[in-house]
């Protein structure tokens, strides 16, 4: 605890045991109210520290520091703080997100080649069949006379889960119509934080990683293993025994499995203001040979990651919508400008590009609400960090926050900041946004793989419901609405309750 004191930098006072994380614990705050807490403390300084549990983190306040530390000196700070081992969590370990070192860069660079846009393009046709499917589904059975009052989160996850189920493994899964598959079960259980149990383990892993180690504990259940171990061996048994293609990502692994996955450079490859570039390290070749455990982590990394952040973007939007009908209005009328030039065909991944509100009303919604409000790197190299007259050193081991969250609301950088205002993100308006204050997918060559398949997807399933919906308040919406007291998540306290009313055109 006297670790910053030594070094002159100011920290967030610790408590006996649990550092800086008291409100975890007692679960008396949520994941916003930590960063803000610990950001606001020293408004004027550029660093300082915070606890987890016994583990010193430095708290990193300045953009242009946090641009210096996550991109010029990326060698130095190229990984994640690992609290989860390959023993208490194979799949997590060897997935990109777990990997470090030259076993990351590797990986990295191998998958980058399956996220660029012209592969985002192939798989478009996946997503949209499942957009435009789903739909179609939950319009006729409101029209049928089904409730049309839904809990937004659970109503989105079912379309990020069959958007995920066919994109990354190749299986058509219907939420829909049979609401208890496997897939769906397997998600929820995967990413329960509420339950006391899973509490504890997060405490163990994130304060003592060690000794969580040596208990042999697992974090996640061997259930989950078993599910994804027999999806995924299956299908790519299929794949090289009949020869399918289908465009998605296990034709994509296993096409990188053969060494045949090479980086295509494009010309323009935005898919939305936020979309993040990939950077040298993702476009080298490399020659790894992996294994089909290897390829069966990124599955489930894809799906892990894939799931949970795009669902909470379509609640916060679907809320920001209720809040705001003149921006669901303006919304609609470009969708319905769309709709009516397509005279019946088919939405292509050109035609999403071209909606532009679509986009700044998303980017916006990243803004507002970020899915991961706080990212980290650990240090990887001694680092002596420089800034205002102090050097302080980093140690190899020691890790670092970045506040998304807390960047993305402070007026200096975006004004009004607690107004959700799309017109930031207008062709006139985004080029004040600084590029190092704005980011929902990271930073550096260590951001977000899937940040255009992210994009695209809430695109598309919002094309299709705001098309034919209007999305409305109930007497049950919470508003204000409040996020659960759950540092480990982010999300609603009590969901979002609301109505998709059929609109009359
Ligand atoms: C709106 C939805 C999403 C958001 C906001 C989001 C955000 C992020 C962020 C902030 C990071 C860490 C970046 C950093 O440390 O600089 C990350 C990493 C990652 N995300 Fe996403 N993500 C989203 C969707 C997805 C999807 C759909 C996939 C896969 C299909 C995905 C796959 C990954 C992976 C594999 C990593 C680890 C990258 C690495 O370590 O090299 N994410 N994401």
């Amino acid at each position: 605890f006297d670790y910053f004191r030594a070094k002159g930098v100011p920290f967030n006072k610790p408590r006996f045991f649990v550092g800086s994380r008291l409100g975890m614990v007692l679960k008396t705050s949520n994941m916003i109210e930590f960063v803000e807490e610990i950001y606001n403390e020293f408004r004027n300084e550029k660093v300082s520290g915070m606890f987890e549990f016994n583990h010193p983190a430095f708290f990193i306040r300045d953009p242009e520091l946090i641009k210096k530390l996550a991109v010029k000196e990326f060698d130095s700070f190229m990984d994640h703080r690992l609290v989860l081992s390959e023993d208490a969590e194979p799949l997590f370990a060897k997935a990109l997100f777990g990997l470090t070192g030259q076993k990351w860069k590797d990986m990295r660079a191998t998958l980058s080649p399956a996220f660029t846009g012209s592969k985002m393009r192939l798989m478009f046709k996946l997503m949209n069949e499942v957009g435009s499917k789903m739909s179609k589904t939950v319009c006729d059975k409101i029209n049928k006379g089904a409730d049309n009052k839904v809990e937004f989160k659970e109503f989105s996850r079912k379309f990020t889960i069959d958007i995920i189920a066919t994109c990354a493994f190749g299986i058509e899964v219907n939420s829909f119509e049979n609401a208890n598959n496997d897939f769906m079960r397997i998600a929820t259980k995967a990413t329960n934080f509420n339950s006391s149990g899973m509490l504890l383990k997060l405490i163990g892993f994130f304060g003592f990683p060690w000794l969580m180690s040596r208990l042999r504990v697992k974090f996640l259940d061997s259930e989950l293993y078993d599910f994804f171990d027999n999806v995924i061996t299956e299908t790519i048994n299929t794949r090289e025994r009949k020869e399918i293609t289908r465009n998605d990502m296990i034709d994509l692994l296993l096409q990188a499995k053969h060494g045949k996955l090479e980086y295509q450079e494009e010309k323009s490859s935005s898919d939305g203001f936020a979309t993040v570039e990939e950077s040298q390290i993702g476009k080298q070749k490399v020659k790894t040979v992996w294994s089909n455990q290897d390829l069966m982590a990124q599955c489930f990394i894809f799906f892990f990651a894939g799931f949970e952040t795009v669902s909470n973007v379509m609640t916060f939007m679907a809320y920001e919508l209720i809040l705001n009908p003149d921006i669901q209005k303006k919304l609609q009328d470009e969708i319905d400008a769309m709709n009516a030039e397509l005279k019946g065909g088919d939405l292509t991944y050109e035609d999403v590009q071209k909606l532009k509100y679509m986009d700044m009303v998303l980017c916006e919604t990243l803004r507002m609400w970020p899915p991961a409000p706080i990212i980290d790197r650990m240090c990887t190299k001694d680092f002596l960090l420089e800034y205002d007259n102090k050097k302080v050193q980093i140690e190899v081991g020691r890790n670092f926050y970045i506040p998304v969250y807390s960047l993305h609301h402070n007026e200096n950088y975006f004004p009004n900041p607690n107004r959700f205002d799309p017109e930031r993100f207008s062709d006139e308006n985004k080029k004040n946004i600084r590029q190092d204050c704005y980011l929902p997918f990271g930073i550096g060559p260590r951001n977000c793989i899937g940040n255009r398949f992210a994009l695209l997807e809430v695109k598309t399933i919002f094309y299709y419901l705001l098309l034919n919906f209007n999305f409305e308040a109930t007497k049950d919406t919470q508003i204000p609405i409040k996020l659960a007291n759950n540092q480990a998540t982010f999300q609603f306290e009590k969901g979002l309750h609301c109505a998709l009313v059929p609109r009359t055109k």
